[in-house]
């Protein structure tokens, strides 16, 4: 307790500046990211579909790509906040303990006896191992031995889940995502990754450092996941509404940030329900203040519905419109460009799987992305766009790129 309160004041003494995010490109300043750990072990080709990962990668691999990752970012001076060091830090205090326990003690898989025990068990632990058990969960064999006459750890199999893992942390995108000097906790429509929002909840809520952060989005509940919120401009914002966005929270994303004055205008934009293209993300992404890098086969029928505010708390939307048009009227812009990721379908096609539009801009006109996209980052390159390449022949496994591994934090304001 004491150590927390010491803690506190020193960062009153220091104050961060207020961390925001206006846009997609601005030039970024603090960024986080989390470096895969023992979760990524958890897969098997059993559980990885659920868990949704495409295989089962080869996790010290996965880490070093990671950590090459991380590096490009810093030596392009970005400050890289790991997920795991924020949630350990968080963690001394009380409340934001009892909030990871509570998250991740499911009475209806355990029963009230072992939910008990694990409770217990998990409010003995200090902040590191209680860390390592939100993010890497715990079988049934990994609970302690002093609850051996459980019948349902009885009847449960050694290796099945007590407590999932949450080996999608790596996509920090998605779990929150910052409008302006707000941040928001998004809601997760995936049952594998429905947990990870209790981290990021805590982590916002109890980590020192967000202390003055405000929220956006309150305590929605309806489904909007980072990889499809859009930052288009200052104040424009466009969300996918897909697998995983719903259009319920699309409306509840929309209006809460038009009630803020975090944005004016708000596009949505229905994609295709299916895996390939599970986030807005995933077909378009900000290479610009004025240029995205898009799969061709989307950018003629990619359709957006203006939401704005009626001044009086509610919201107008008007007829859909094509997204190109109607971004670059809400964004104030003649036009906004677009890169496309290859004329020869096939080609288009593999590489938008491999992430070759999941594009992560550290400043207007400088990105990252995936080496294996060679086409994309050709056409990147030929349309002035410098890129950073890293390798991410394990990373990707779990169909995410550069931009669904980040979560911006603080980005400068485009000049
Ligand atoms: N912003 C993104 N595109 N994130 C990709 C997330 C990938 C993750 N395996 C999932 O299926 O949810």
């Amino acid at each position: 307790m004491t150590a927390h309160i010491t803690q506190t004041e020193s960062v009153d003494a220091a104050p961060f500046p207020a961390p925001r995010v206006d846009s997609e490109v601005g030039p970024l300043r603090t960024v986080l990211l989390h470096r895969p750990g023992l979760e990524l072990k958890r897969l098997t080709p059993r559980n990885n579909d659920q868990l949704l990962f495409d295989g089962v990668p080869w996790v010290d691999r996965a880490q070093e790509e990671h950590d090459a990752f991380a590096e490009v970012l810093r030596s392009r001076g970005v400050e890289v906040l790991l997920l795991a060091d924020l949630l350990v830090e968080a963690l001394h205090d009380d409340r934001a303990r009892i909030a990871g326990i509570h998250s991740a003690v499911n009475e209806r898989r355990l029963g009230i006896d072992l939910a008990d025990a694990l409770r217990s068990h998990l409010s003995s632990c200090g902040p590191e191992q209680l860390a390592t058990a939100l993010m890497t969960g715990m079988t049934f064999e990994e609970l302690p031995a002093a609850e051996g006459a459980s019948l349902v750890r009885k009847m449960h199999h050694p290796i099945d889940f007590a407590v999932d893992p949450l080996p999608n942390l790596l996509f920090t995108r998605d779990s929150s995502v910052w409008v302006g000097d707000r941040v928001a906790i998004t809601s997760l429509a995936m049952p594998a990754r429905d947990r990870e929002t209790a981290l990021t909840d805590l982590i916002y809520a109890y980590h020192s450092r967000f202390r003055r952060t405000g929220r956006a989005y309150g305590a929605h509940s309806a489904p909007v996941e980072g990889g499809d919120v859009l930052l288009l401009a200052p104040g424009v914002l466009a969300i996918g509404v897909g697998e995983r966005t719903t259009p319920a929270g699309a409306e509840s994303f929309a209006r809460s940030a038009l009630a803020d004055g975090l944005a004016h205008t708000v596009l949505a934009v229905p994609i295709t329900q299916e895996r390939a293209t599970m986030h807005l993300d995933t077909v378009c992404t900000m290479v610009d203040r004025d240029a995205v890098v898009m799969y061709p086969a989307v950018r003629d029928n990619l359709f957006a519905y203006p939401v704005r505010s009626d001044g009086n708390g509610g919201v107008l939307v008007d007829d859909r419109r094509p997204f190109l048009e109607a971004a670059a009227e809400a964004m104030g812009i003649e036009r906004l460009r677009v890169i496309d990721t290859g004329l020869d379908p096939v080609t288009a096609e593999r590489e938008q799987w491999d992430d070759g539009n999941n594009t992560l801009a550290v400043a207007p006109g400088l990105v990252v992305a995936y080496e294996r996209n060679v086409e994309t980052n050709e056409r990147l390159e030929a349309s002035g766009i410098e890129v950073l390449r890293i390798s991410g022949s394990e990373l990707g496994s779990g169909r995410g790129g550069p931009r669904c591994m980040s979560c911006p934090i603080d980005r400068a304001p485009l000049a």
